[in-house]
């Protein structure tokens, strides 16, 4: 019953529609009512050579008027008590969407995308069928069941009734008996099927490279041993589900026997009427839905629990990033970073120390060093993907980024990822996906900044040509410079490109560059790289080394200083300058002899 608890806010919204259906399911229940009272009367009429067919015609209509309004009673308590339970289902859906929308990266890294997709279908089925057919079940358990025994009680005997109902206390222990055990297979079913989410969801995403590696069989098996796990669990969850209704029947069967044995004593006595045993017996077999639809009950609203409390378990899950908006200034392209330290959450290693530097709005910044030196984490700390401790503090304007309202904050900036991604929709909307109204002239602009223009209008469809899902009929270049229009296009006040020019060759990552520098003039760009190429414009180098800044300055001053920055530009300016040389060579080569 918790679970309805727990559910109040909803009953409260539809209060309306849960009272006009139920009320229809008492009305159900009385007209149900009526034909055995027909029957027995009948049979008394028959038994006592009085009946007409005058009576007869009359208690054939009464039939059918009972038949038709039961029909109109009927369909409206569905409408209203399954119309609010698909709404309680879409509210939860939309809720939960929202708290996803509103977690931070971090959330995302620990829960498992197949978990999350679990909540938003398995989990809200069962509370909504908690907040329909539980309802009903219950409402039809107490109302009907109710209607009858009293029905019983005061139109044949009490002493009968009692008799009856003797066995349905047991019914009812064992029922919610079951239901508890129900409840926890439940939850490891539920958690079962969602790692089968995960498993699914993950073999698709990775089925390129499962088949570059021939790890196909592997793959099967280990999902068809999450299968049977699913399966074996889901039986256990059958297995007592299957206790229920043999239960309420045999509970029924011995109701059944007691009646007819003592029944027909007082028929013999002539304490009752034959009419009225019939009557009765008539009644006693409407009493199986009633109870079956309580056992059922037991069994959906501790599914309904189960599934309740992994909603709420994601729901209240506070995000990371704490959005207590206390400034109303905008943001704008000044950044500094103060941080002394900085770890993960949940992380002792610090991966950040000793981070201070000042960007002006309009410069542009680089970031190079060695993989794993700390690049992109920086980056996330200015993005609030993460926050700093107390005393570290990354500012933008003069005013910690906390303080803004992480919305306009984040729309300050044109972000490409390392690992783009691109939406399943056609390039013209990914580019387009933060103004899907901009007019096309707007696109082509920004796809021929980022030098892709002419590419995609080497696609059959031009920029219609759909993507799929993570863009997988482009190349990496293309898909790296579909991202980078699709943030070029809001002009941004900061444009951040980490390490996004990697798959490209290093003459379209100078003409790239070369178009950043011309167009935004006055705006801030920060661009981490591999490639000293990169980044040889910028205002500020920062080179990093184990979450360290250990050279700072411009491509001249870091030049002169002939540090790790110069090494290795010279390496990469030395290797560039050798394959143009083999290039050149080998075209020469080529066209002699032709
Ligand atoms: N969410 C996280 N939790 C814990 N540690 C993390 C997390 N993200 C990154 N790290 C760690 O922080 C360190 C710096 O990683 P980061 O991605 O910033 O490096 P990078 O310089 O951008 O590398 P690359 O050039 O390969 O992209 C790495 O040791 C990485 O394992």
């Amino acid at each position: 019953m918790r679970v309805f608890k727990k559910l109040g806010w909803f009953f409260k919204l539809e209060k309306k529609s849960y009272l006009i259906g139920l009320l229809m399911l008492g009305l159900v229940a009385l007209m149900e009512l009526v034909p055995p009272q027909v029957i027995g009367r009948v049979i008394d009429l028959i038994t006592t050579d009085t009946l007409t067919s005058n009576t007869l015609i009359l208690f054939g209509v009464m039939l059918i008027i009972v038949a038709v309004l039961t029909y109109i009673f009927r369909f409206f308590w569905r409408i209203m008590i399954f119309g609010a339970s698909n709404r309680l289902g879409l509210t939860l859906r939309e809720q939960l969407f929202k708290k996803y929308s509103s977690m931070s990266p971090s959330f995302f890294g620990k829960r498992r995308t197949g978990d999350l997709m679990a909540h938003a279908t398995n989990d809200i089925n069962a509370v909504q069928m908690t907040a329909g057919a539980g309802i009903l079940t219950i409402a039809d358990s107490v109302i009907t069941g109710g209607a009858v025994l009293i029905t019983m009680a005061l139109t044949v005997s009490p002493k009968l009734t009692l008799i009856a109902m003797i066995p349905l206390p047991f019914m009812v222990i064992l029922t919610s008996w079951y239901g508890t055990i129900l409840s926890r297979l439940f939850r490891v079913a539920q958690a079962a099927f969602s790692s089968l989410n995960d498993k699914t969801q993950e073999s698709i995403a990775g089925i390129k490279v499962t088949k570059t590696f021939g790890y196909e069989n592997e793959d099967l098996k280990d999902f068809a041993d999450l299968s049977d796990d699913v399966v074996n669990k889901n039986l256990k969850v059958a297995k007592v589900d299957a206790l229920f209704d043999p239960t309420i029947t045999a509970i029924i069967a011995i109701s059944y026997f007691l009646s007819i044995f003592f029944g027909a004593r007082m028929v013999i006595a002539d304490e009752i009427t034959l009419g009225q045993l019939v009557t009765f017996t008539t009644y006693l077999g409407m009493m199986v839905w009633p109870l079956l639809a309580l056992g059922w009950f037991f069994n959906l609203i501790e599914r309904g629990k189960a599934s309740y409390e992994r909603i709420e378990d994601i729901m209240n899950t506070a995000s990371d990033i704490d959005d207590g908006v206390t400034t109303d200034r905008l943001p704008s392209g000044n950044i500094t970073f103060d941080i002394d330290r900085f770890a993960f959450p949940g992380e002792d290693e610090v991966s950040l120390s000793d981070i201070h530097f000042t960007l002006k709005e309009g410069e542009t910044l680089g970031i190079v060093g060695h993989t794993g030196s700390g690049k992109s984490s920086l980056i996330r700390l200015l993005l609030r993907e993460f926050d700093t401790a107390d005393n570290n503090t990354v500012r933008v304007n003069d005013i910690d980024i906390k303080q803004y309202d992480i919305k306009k904050l984040r729309h300050l900036f044109g972000y490409v990822p390392q690992d783009n991604f691109l939406f399943s929709t056609s390039i013209k909307n990914n580019i387009a996906f933060t103004d899907p109204d901009i007019n096309i002239e707007a696109v082509y602009r920004a796809a021929d900044l980022s030098y892709i223009h002419e590419d995609i209008l080497s696609f059959p469809e031009g920029y219609e040509t759909v993507v799929g899902e993570r863009g997988v009929s482009l190349s990496g270049g293309q898909k790296q410079r579909i991202s980078i229009a699709r943030a070029l296009i809001q002009d941004p006040e900061i444009l951040i490109l980490d390490d996004s020019l990697s798959a490209v060759d290093a003459e379209t990552e100078t003409a790239i560059l070369k178009n950043i520098e011309e167009n935004r003039s006055g705006k801030t760009n920060i661009i981490t790289a591999h490639r000293m190429s990169a980044v040889r414009n910028a205002d500020l180098i920062l080179v990093m080394e184990n979450g360290r800044i250990i050279e700072r300055g411009t491509h001249e001053s870091l030049t002169q200083d002939q540090g790790w920055y110069y090494d290795t530009f010279k390496a990469q300016s030395l290797r560039q300058h050798l394959v143009k040389d083999l290039d050149e060579t080998l075209e020469r080569g080529d066209r002699n002899d032709s």
